[in-house]
């Protein structure tokens, strides 16, 4: 479903991801851990397209994503390919980065409509459906402003999943909400990830969610997978000794 084979990012001298091998399968929920700076926020970006590996090959559904085929030949994608496959990879970032001046509806409808070409009527109906999933059926007129913080992230969720997206990037979904309004947004999550079968690539310090949620969590240090487990292993009899500090280090930190 989803392949990083051999792929290594780096930002001038600093090797973020050194060739990094890893698979996903359809319906798989992975939680990456690790240190600030071990390059989780990265692997989400290359999914995302937002940056390029320097070698390897990011691969979805068997075609690449980081490269097109020049006929048998993969060759480094083009911007209309990354525009393309981009569409395929839904992301929900810490800040929400709703559109400020359209309402909810309009934030939900406005890329199935002019990026997939949906009429607005199916996308509205589409629209409707998740807003219904995330809570907030009566919210189909208000401005992000109008919104707490945790409205507008389940609103960030429900435009992510508008797409239909292959599989749903999450990073630090949580970290930028006021602690009251955490619980709302991570039991949306779940249901989501009760309810439906898409494939889930989480970065949270939110281990209660991560056990919940997850069937696999990879533990990262300096671009490396340094352990992976069930969360039930990981974080109750962890194998390294880095992911014994760190998840020491998070429930510390609580
Ligand atoms: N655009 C960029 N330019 C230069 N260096 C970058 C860039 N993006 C990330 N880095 C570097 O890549 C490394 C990995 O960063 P990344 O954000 O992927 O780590 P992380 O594990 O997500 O950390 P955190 O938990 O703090 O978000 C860090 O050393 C960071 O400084």
């Amino acid at each position: 479903m989803i392949r990083f084979e051999s792929v290594v990012k780096q930002f001038g001298d600093n090797v973020v991801l050194d060739h990094l091998d890893f698979e996903m399968a359809a319906g798989d929920r992975v939680t990456l851990i690790g240190p600030s700076g071990s390059g989780k926020t990265t692997i989400l970006r290359l999914l995302m397209t937002l940056e390029r590996v320097n070698e390897g090959v990011i691969w979805v559904k068997g075609s690449p994503l980081s490269h097109e085929r020049k006929g048998e030949r993969l060759v480094p994608a083009s911007e209309k390919h990354l525009r393309k496959v981009r569409r395929s990879i839904g992301m929900v970032f810490q800040h929400f980065n709703l559109f400020p001046n359209m309402n909810v509806m309009e934030n939900l409808t406005e890329a199935p409509v002019h990026v997939l070409g949906r009429s607005k009527t199916a996308a509205q109906e589409r629209a409707r459906e998740l807003l219904a999933m995330v809570g907030l059926s009566d919210k189909e007129t208000a401005h992000p402003t109008q919104l707490s913080g945790g409205q507008q992230q389940r609103v960030a969720i429900a435009r992510a999943l508008a797409m239909d997206p292959d599989i749903l990037l999450l990073d630090e979904v949580t970290s930028a909400l006021d602690p009251e309004l955490v619980a709302d947004v991570l039991d949306v999550l779940r249901r989501i990830a009760d309810t439906t079968d898409i494939p889930m690539l989480i970065v949270t310090h939110e281990m209660n969610f991560a056990r919940d949620v997850s069937n696999r969590v990879l533990m990262f240090d300096r671009g490396r997978i340094v352990e992976e487990g069930t969360p039930q292993q990981i974080f109750t009899d962890p194998k390294e000794e880095r992911t014994r500090k760190f998840l020491d280090a998070v429930i510390a930190g609580e």
